[in-house]
């Protein structure tokens, strides 16, 4: 999605939650500073043509683990689920909320982390960024700078499936989605409307 066409969506999310433009850019620019690492071509590579099941963390994916196929692509804490259960996603899509040691495992083991810069995970990123071995890729949800990329989307969700989307995947599936859950809090809750809006754009109807 070009970024003039993702913006409006974007202000939405910024008046919707109260958050500040200008902490998500100050985020975007200090995690390109955390890594040398830009592995786009290898994201590239592992989506382009390819058949994909983004994995979200709703309670349900425990019983969605068969509808499972192709290239696995996890929204943040379901990668820990996922690896627990013997199946190493091969890209995670996180803002670090919920990563684990597991990830670290995962990261050397070739998984590559999709990491997302916002205003809120400023501290998450200086912990986590620099102890992943392997392949990272960053993203931002306002304007896009060198190294740092904006695919559309706003929870790790959905951005998982705008990324697969936008490079090329074939088929997108969806496992372990629930947007009506109601174990949730409320801000959840309101990222997980915003999530279903945003896939409504992809023609997802959940
Ligand atoms: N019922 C659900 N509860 C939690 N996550 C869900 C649910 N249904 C779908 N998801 C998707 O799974 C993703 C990963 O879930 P996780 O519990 O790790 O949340 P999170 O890291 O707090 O999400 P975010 O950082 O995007 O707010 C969410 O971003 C969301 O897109
Ligand atoms: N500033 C900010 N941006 C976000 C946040 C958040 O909590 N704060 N959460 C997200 C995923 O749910 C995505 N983007
Ligand atoms: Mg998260």
């Amino acid at each position: 999605m070009k970024f003039e066409d993702w913006e409006p969506h974007y202000l939405r999310i910024l008046d919707y939650f109260g958050f500040e433009r200008a902490d998500d850019e100050r985020a975007a620019e200090f995690a390109r500073t955390l890594t040398s690492k830009d592995d786009i071509e290898k994201l590239k590579l592992a989506l382009d043509g390819k058949n994909v099941t983004v994995c979200g963390n709703a309670p349900c994916l425990k019983d969605e683990i068969s509808r499972i196929e192709g290239v696995v692509f996890a929204a943040d804490a379901a990668a820990d689920y996922l690896y627990k259960s013997k199946i190493r996603p091969d890209i995670i899509s996180t803002d670090l909320d919920g990563c684990e040691d597991s990830f670290l495992e995962m990261s050397r083991s070739g998984t590559i982390m999709v990491v997302h810069a916002h205003g809120d995970n400023i501290s998450l990123l200086k912990n986590w960024v620099p102890l992943f071995k392997g392949p990272v890729v960053i993203t931002t949800q306002s304007r896009p700078v060198k190294g740092v990329y904006n695919f559309g989307g706003f929870t790790d969700g959905d951005r998982a499936v705008f990324t697969a989307v936008e490079l090329g995947a074939s088929k997108v599936r969806l496992a372990g989605f629930d947007l009506d859950d109601s174990s949730v809090n409320p801000m959840k809750h309101g990222k997980l409307m915003i999530a279903r809006e945003l896939l409504g754009i992809l023609g997802y109807d959940l």
